[in-house]
């Protein structure tokens, strides 16, 4: 019989295949009844009188449950208990759930396998897809006990949806003990005490697993639907655990990929792409310039054109992956698969406890985000940028130095320009339609919104670094027709004085033309001022000369020019659009002078920009927009999450638009070798998630996935919400108030080349690191207790000691101790106390991050839940030998164990390590 391990192959990862009729037609299978979204069919297994092969020895068991699919012969594995020791009469901790995706039927068959372990270290879980067992051949470190089958119907079917099965032995002889199967539902909880549960401290055994209902205020099963849009292959799993007043607490684990791994960098790199097509035209049309400025736009062109090649590619390669919603472990380091998030899936938490609220806790997994593919041989991003930087500031020659935050704004008046331009072309012609229709009050309102948008245009260009660069461009064009005496400042003589470093004043490059006429382009940027007051007048007048008296209530109040306004002589009511026709002419030339202009002078900044070190400067580019998507994939996740399980809470919503929401990413990278580079890369790719705002709009259509606007600066992802759900938003979101996120990042290394780092090398980056963001954070709290009104403010400072916390965290972080774990704690609490979203992070996101979350899911269940003090190991245990973690390893590497040696265990933080026989050298 042919045995495939679930999880293993492609079938494993998106579940079988729904079966087909069989050649002669007749083939029939029968559907479980099943609740939408919920699990379709669970069950709890016990064992009685097991017979020892060996007499006297007790026995550690464990049951390992596989499927026979009808439409198919093979026999597939697909999961099993943890293993009980020292009885024969065996209570499994970990249950079974078949996800509603599953294709199971009546019809299909369950077999039950016993195995006695008699070496935990050897391969107590599968590594691999083994052969079929044969009870006279026992597997390495297990023997076979005994088996027994049923059929999904008959469980179904029997009474008190319970089944007591013997167990046999192979060739189905002798009679071994009895297999207990219970089904447990949704929704009926199981009562009693769990005082009879053995705590043997050293065992820790622990009994029964049940099944964990999903009510409605936790899992707001409403909205499942569209989060099940983003959210693929779920794996569930089960346990129950007693509480410190020995009763039960059930718990659910999930864990689930997400399409969005993949949809957001492809929107992302169709966006750098829109935007450096744009840039590039725009350099073209820079007109004549001096041959040295000429020859190095030539050069930028040519380098930029096959950068824009390159992300051209990227995204065909990525648009081939359909329907792809994972990147394994083992693909980081490829190339077309590098702006793509690591090992990204959402890890649920679902605790069902007496006396307390059912509670969720998500944290999102994924690999740090860092550009496998250039490597770490010279660092990552916060020292390649920086290095970059301050040799750019400090050459003297061939180009003109200006500050990156100068760099940036010019980036942003540009876009701005070519935002509001047609938009107040649009506003000028509803003017004249009014006009036309002769509608005073239309009039009004078309008189708004352009007075309102044209305002916003003329403020764009205030800032001094466009007088600069139109002198600097002025000189760099093949001979400027020289009038008057320099512009008295330029942009980056006003900048702080990190731009300005020693030996040279690197703005002394920017061109101080003597005879530039600056004032020229005061007047014609006064022009557009001008034409719009004309047309305010104009319709004042036109509306006061139909009769109407009532001033048009725009902000011409005190700046208008009464001489304009006087010379304006109003014509019968049939002449309105004539008359305001050739002063919305004389609007639109002077605004497209000024854009001209400015369009050109900006692109110019830009291009020197460009020009330094040019394919060191656009691999930087690259690398950037590569951490940065992976990232944004993550926080965008993280955000529709966090929104779908909140919607109902008013005070969340109101944060959301009042303050914003604090992302906290905890990092077990260790400082040492390229997990620095690691470390440094995922800094900054963190730290540009600042530039990203939300939106919530209305969904239209079934097209549910989020919508990415902006550019490198600035981005604005639109997440859609039914209208259901959108109309019950505060008035703020639903008009589209932009939502902001705070993302901060602690890390702590945690293995042995930590130690190293520790004992040979630098931990100084992970230090700042954590200070920096420990100022963020204190910031984020700052405006939250600002801004939160103050009766919730009083009410959340009853609940939690925020402040002693930070201060906890502070200390900490200040104490410098090895491998200080407490921070990575401190610092998650604090954050989901403050609402926000948890992030958990290493290389890959798939051993260390492992032991992290189920850590944090034990503490919690210890902290917020009373788990019995005795059982925390056993949950940890039971969490990561049967746990949603180890399937994770599996569908990374294909391997059920962590790829942990002793030698690396032993450093590790005593919590940190798995038990025994879940980890070894593994193909990662
Ligand atoms: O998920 P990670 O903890 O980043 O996996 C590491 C593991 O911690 C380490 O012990 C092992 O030697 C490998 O380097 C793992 O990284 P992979 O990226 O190779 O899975």
């Amino acid at each position: 019989m042919e045995i495939k391990e679930e999880g293993t192959s492609e079938e494993g990862q998106h579940f079988l295949p729904t079966p087909q009729a069989n050649e002669s037609g007749d083939f029939h299978l029968t559907s479980i009844q099943k609740t939408p979204n919920e699990p379709q069919l669970e069950f709890i297994l016990a064992c009685k009188d097991l017979v020892s092969p060996v007499r006297d020895r007790k026995l550690n068991t464990l049951v390992q449950i596989s499927v026979i699919h009808p439409s198919e012969q093979g026999l597939t594995r697909y999961s099993s208990t943890e293993i009980v020791e020292g009885t024969r009469d065996p209570l499994f901790l970990t249950g079974v759930t078949f996800p509603s995706e599953y294709p199971i039927y009546e019809e299909t068959k369950i077999k039950l396998t016993v195995y006695d372990v008699k070496d935990k270290s050897h391969d107590t879980v599968r590594t691999s897809v083994l052969p079929e067992h044969k009870d006279t051949l026992p597997e390495t470190g297990r023997s076979f006990l005994g088996y027994a089958s049923f059929k999904v119907g008959e469980l179904l079917r029997s009474k008190e949806q319970l089944l007591a099965l013997s167990l046999r032995t192979s060739d189905g002889g002798k009679v071994v003990g009895t297999i207990e199967v219970s089904v447990v539902k949704m929704g009926e909880i199981e009562d009693g005490e769990a005082d009879h549960i053995t705590a043997d401290v050293q065992g820790q055994k622990c009994a029964l697993v049940c099944e964990c209902s999903a009510p409605e205020n936790v899992s707001g099963k409403d909205n499942l639907p569209f989060l099940n849009a983003v959210l693929k292959n779920p794996v569930c799993k089960l346990y129950r655990f007693p509480t410190s007043d020995n009763q039960w607490m059930r718990i659910r684990e999930q864990m689930s990929e997400s399409i969005l791994s993949f949809h957001i960098p492809k929107e992302l790199i169709s966006l750098h792409i829109k935007e450096d097509l744009c840039r590039n035209q725009e350099l073209k049309e820079l007109g004549e310039l001096s041959p040295h400025w000429d020859n190095l736009r030539k050069n930028v062109l040519t380098h930029c054109d096959q950068m824009v090649n390159m992300y051209q590619d990227i995204l065909t390669e990525l648009s081939k992956e359909t329907g792809s919603s994972f990147k394994s472990s083992s693909s980081k380091g490829e190339k077309t698969l590098e702006f793509v998030p690591i090992n990204l899936h959402l890890q649920r938490m679902h605790v069902h406890s007496p006396h307390l609220k059912d509670a969720l806790y998500d944290v999102i997994t994924v690999g740090a985000p860092a550009a496998h593919f250039q490597g770490f041989k010279n660092g990552g991003l916060r020292k390649l940028l920086h290095r970059f930087e301050t040799e750019r500031r400090n050459t003297g020659y061939q180009y003109i130095y200006y500050s990156p935050e100068n760099t940036a704004k010019a980036k942003e008046v540009l876009s701005n320009i070519n935002q509001l331009q047609p938009l107040i072309a649009t506003h000028a012609d509803l003017l004249l339609d009014s006009a036309s229709q002769h509608s005073s009050d239309s009039l009004k309102n078309s008189l708004k919104m352009l007075s309102e948008k044209t305002e916003l245009f003329v403020h764009a260009f205030k800032d001094q670094l466009v007088r600069s660069a139109l002198l600097a461009l002025y000189t760099a064009r093949p001979g400027g027709i020289l009038k008057k005496p320099p512009s008295p400042k330029s942009s980056t003589e006003e900048s702080s004085p990190q731009d300005l470093p020693p030996p040279m004043r690197r703005q002394d490059s920017i061109p101080h033309h003597s005879d530039y006429d600056e004032e020229e382009w005061d007047r014609v940027w006064a022009n557009v001022g001008k034409s719009l007051n004309c047309i305010i007048a104009m319709v004042d007048k036109l509306i006061e000369s139909d009769g109407g008296s009532e001033d048009s209530g725009d902000s011409r109040d005190g700046e208008q020019d009464l001489s304009v306004v006087d010379s304006i002589k109003t014509h019968p009511r049939e002449d309105w659009y004539e008359q305001l026709y050739p002063l919305i002419l004389t609007l639109k030339d002077s605004m497209g002078e000024v854009v001209n202009r400015a369009k050109q002078s900006l692109t110019f900044v830009l291009l020197q920009e460009l020009a330094y070190s040019l394919p060191q400067c656009l691999m930087l580019t690259l690398r950037r927009d590569i951490v940065f998507s992976q990232a944004l994939a993550g926080l965008v996740c993280g955000f529709i999450i966090k929104l779908h399980t909140s919607l109902h809470d008013p005070g969340f919503l109101q944060q959301l638009h009042t303050v914003g929401l604090i992302v906290q990413y905890e990092g077990l990278l260790s400082t040492y070798s390229d997990e620095i580079g690691m470390l440094e890369d995922m800094a900054v790719g963190i730290s540009d998630l600042k530039k990203v705002a939300f939106k919530i709009i209305e969904a239209k259509s079934n097209d549910v996935l989020p919508v990415i606007t902006g550019r490198r600066e600035h981005y604005v992802v639109e997440v859609k919400l039914p209208a259901r759900l959108f109309e019950a938003l505060p008035l703020q979101i639903k008009e589209g108030q932009l939502l902001q996120v705070h993302p901060v990042l602690f890390n702590v290394g945690i293995n042995e080349q930590q130690t190293l780092a520790e004992r040979f090398g630098d931990v100084s980056l992970q230090e700042s690191i954590n200070q920096e963001n420990f100022e963020l954070l204190k910031e984020y709290y700052t405006i939250f207790m600002e801004k939160m009104p103050p009766d919730y403010i009083s009410h959340f400072h009853e609940q939690n000691d925020l402040k002693g916390l930070l201060e906890n965290l502070h200390q900490n972080i200040q104490a410098k101790k090895r491998k200080n774990v407490e921070i990575m704690w401190l610092a998650a609490t604090i954050c989901r106390k403050l609402n926000g979203i948890r992030f958990t992070c290493c290389k890959s996101a798939k051993d260390r991050t492992s032991m992290s979350v189920t850590l944090e899911q034990c503490s919690i269940l210890r902290d917020e839940h009373q788990l019995h003090k005795d059982f925390f190991i056993r949950a940890l245990d039971c969490m990561r030998r049967e746990g949603c973690r180890i399937e994770n390893v599996l569908k990374n590497i294909k391997c059920r164990k962590y790829a942990f040696n002793m030698l690396q265990l032993m450093a590790f933080p005593k919590y940190y390590r798995p038990p025994e026989g879940t980890y070894g050298k593994a193909d990662t």
